[in-house]
């Protein structure tokens, strides 16, 4: 019996993600007296996978296979699903990612397993049976499930927990081959086209993101600017999608994107519960709005009121000095 992580993999390095969900994978091994082995997918340097011995996996399963470099469901699912029956896995370990939430349920139905997604915190240990915590809608409420099967799922929430570093410990990394076929890649991309700007939104740590209290793109500037100082991502709310200020792939909320930065900064938005189901999740939120009475001070843990093209100019500069 062991703990399966998933490991995501992009440009060489493992995603922040997948950090989490090993730290999390981990401590529930500890629990349960065995040890965490991970299974990695995509484009990885192997001392990226050494170095998940600090998030206490012990060893890691890469399938060098390129094909996988590019996400595609049914081949990402026998790979796991192969390396969970060679390793005797009960529990398997994901990130709640965009690739996470699309193999999940592929998993738990090829496997016979339970399925919790979206979970928050660590799980309750009942015998065989897991009481694991979710967040529910867009993080307004949560739900204890309990997975009783024998085979578990449990898909982490981005940035719902901490990710623990143990000094000096080093995982050792195997070549794994899951024999795929080209029936595998039956569906797969033909062509990858990145977003613009040089920070990935859904991986941010920090996010400075606009609203139509920007006024116009013209001021756009003082949120790429601010963005630029702190080393954060871009986003927008709809209605700056809508008009074509911004890409919508920028935009963040119930119909857009889901963030969970660290930090996300929220100018001249008024903070409507459409904005707020995608970015609510995030661990401080700062307000930047001229009307006092905006609904997103509410949900903020900072806010200043006042007018954006005066405050964010003065931000820029406390944090150009910050660099100095
Ligand atoms: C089904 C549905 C789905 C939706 N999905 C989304 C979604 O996913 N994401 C989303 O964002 N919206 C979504 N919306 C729209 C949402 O309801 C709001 O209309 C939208 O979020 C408002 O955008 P905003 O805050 O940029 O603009 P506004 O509501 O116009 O707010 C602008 C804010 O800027 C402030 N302001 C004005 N001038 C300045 C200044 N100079 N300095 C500082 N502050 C200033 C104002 O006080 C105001 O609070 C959805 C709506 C529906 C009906």
């Amino acid at each position: 019996m062991s703990v399966l992580v998933v490991i995501e993999c992009a440009n060489g390095e493992v995603k922040k993600s997948s950090l989490e969900a090993a730290s999390y994978g981990s401590k529930v091994a500890a629990a349960l007296g065995t040890s965490a082995t991970a299974v990695a997918i995509g484009d990885v340097q192997a001392d990226a996978l050494t170095r998940l011995g600090e998030q206490g996996i012990t060893k890691v399963l890469l399938d060098n296979d390129s094909r996988l470099h590019n996400f595609v469901g049914a081949a990402y699912v026998k790979v796991i699903s192969k390396v969970a029956e060679s390793e005797n896995s009960s529990v398997i370990v994901l990130s709640n990612s965009n690739i996470g939430a699309a193999i999940g349920s592929r998993l738990a139905v090829k496997l016979g397993a339970s399925l919790a997604t979206n979970v928050v915190a660590l799980p309750q240990i009942n015998g065989s049976s897991f009481t694991v915590r979710r967040g529910v809608f867009s993080g307004k409420a949560f739900s204890d499930v309990e997975l009783s099967s024998d085979k578990k799922i449990i898909a982490v929430k981005k940035n719902a927990l901490d990710i623990e570093t143990a000094a000096e410990a080093t995982a050792t990394v195997e070549n794994f081959s899951a024999d795929l076929s080209d029936a595998d890649f039956a569906t797969a991309p033909k062509e990858t086209i990145k977003q613009s700007g040089d920070i990935l939104l859904t991986e941010a740590d920090l996010v400075v993101s606009g609203g139509r209290g920007l006024k116009g793109p013209e001021n756009w500037h003082l949120i790429e600017d601010l963005a630029k100082a702190l080393g954060a991502a871009t986003a927008c709310s709809k209605p700056v999608a809508d008009v074509g200020w911004r890409p919508h792939h920028e935009h963040v909320g119930q119909t857009g994107i889901t963030v969970s930065p660290n930090l996300y900064i929220a100018v001249g938005i008024s903070g409507a519960i459409q904005h707020l189901a995608g970015v609510n999740s995030s661990k401080v939120i700062v307000v930047i709005n001229k009307d006092p009475e905006a609904p997103f001070f509410k949900a903020a843990d900072y806010g200043i009121v006042g007018d954006a093209t005066e405050v964010v100019p003065k931000l820029i500069e406390a944090a150009k000095a910050l660099d100095k």
